[in-house]
């Protein structure tokens, strides 16, 4: 197994990254989805904030009230530790359990936006970083997420910096011409160090 670990910053490209990645062959492990899905009602991640932050963090239909998590977290690091702590080590868990599924012929590639900021960045082959411009970033969290500038701000102030990532980084993909570009861009940096380590069938 080849194993890559995807990072980049709030809407830098990651997901598009990974979608091209898995049209290329990878399997995909995408850590904002697992963790999304344990904070369903019922399941681990959603009853263990409930327990660290109180019901408020709930709407009255008892699901996660994303938006109000989301105004507590990024605003107070305390806070962002203490669910980090109840989400982390779950997410960990079933990632971990999805890459054991993949296939020892498998290019596993886990899309983790905090891969730096956990530390989790030396046990992968390959740290492929994706890079946006700033102001794009923020332009798209604003039009398209419907997000205030300052929001946009404080998540990107929330993770590690583009040139903390780019320090572990095995390549650096700078997204900032198309999405076709971006593709382009995949494309020849798997053809250059992914395609030559895959085992060739007999
Ligand atoms: C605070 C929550 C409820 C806000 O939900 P919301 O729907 O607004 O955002 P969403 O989950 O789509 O995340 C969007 C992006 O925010 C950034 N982000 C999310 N959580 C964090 C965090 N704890 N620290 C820094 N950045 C974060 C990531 O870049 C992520 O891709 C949610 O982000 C959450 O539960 N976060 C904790 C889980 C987590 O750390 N996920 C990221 C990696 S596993
Ligand atoms: N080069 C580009 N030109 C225009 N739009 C783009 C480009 N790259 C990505 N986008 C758009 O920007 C948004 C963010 O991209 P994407 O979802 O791939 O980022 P992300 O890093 O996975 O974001 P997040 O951290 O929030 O999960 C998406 O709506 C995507 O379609």
């Amino acid at each position: 197994m080849l194993t890559i670990g995807l990072t980049g910053g709030i809407a830098s490209g990651k997901s598009t990254v990974a979608r091209r990645l898995a049209e290329r062959g990878a399997t995909v492990v995408d850590a904002d989805a697992i963790a999304r899905a344990l904070q369903e009602p019922g399941e681990p991640g959603l009853e263990g904030i409930v327990a660290e932050f109180g019901p408020g963090v709930l709407t009255p239909e008892g699901r996660l009230d994303r938006p109000a998590l989301g105004a507590l977290v990024f605003a107070d690091p305390a806070a962002r530790a203490r669910l980090n702590a109840v989400i982390h080590p779950l997410v960990r868990a079933e990632a971990e359990r999805l890459a054991a599924a993949a296939g020892e012929d498998a290019v596993l590639v886990e899309d983790i936006p905090l891969l730096v900021e956990t530390g989790r960045h030396d046990r992968f082959d390959l740290v492929l970083v994706v890079q946006a411009p700033e102001e794009e970033r923020v332009r798209r969290m604003v039009e398209d997420r419907g997000m205030t500038a300052g929001d946009a701000r404080a998540r990107i102030a929330a993770q590690a910096t583009d040139a903390e990532r780019a320090a572990v980084a095995t390549a650096v993909l700078v997204n900032d011409g198309t999405p076709q570009r971006l593709r382009e861009r995949v494309d020849a940096w798997w053809d250059a160090e992914v395609a030559p380590r895959r085992r060739t069938p007999a």
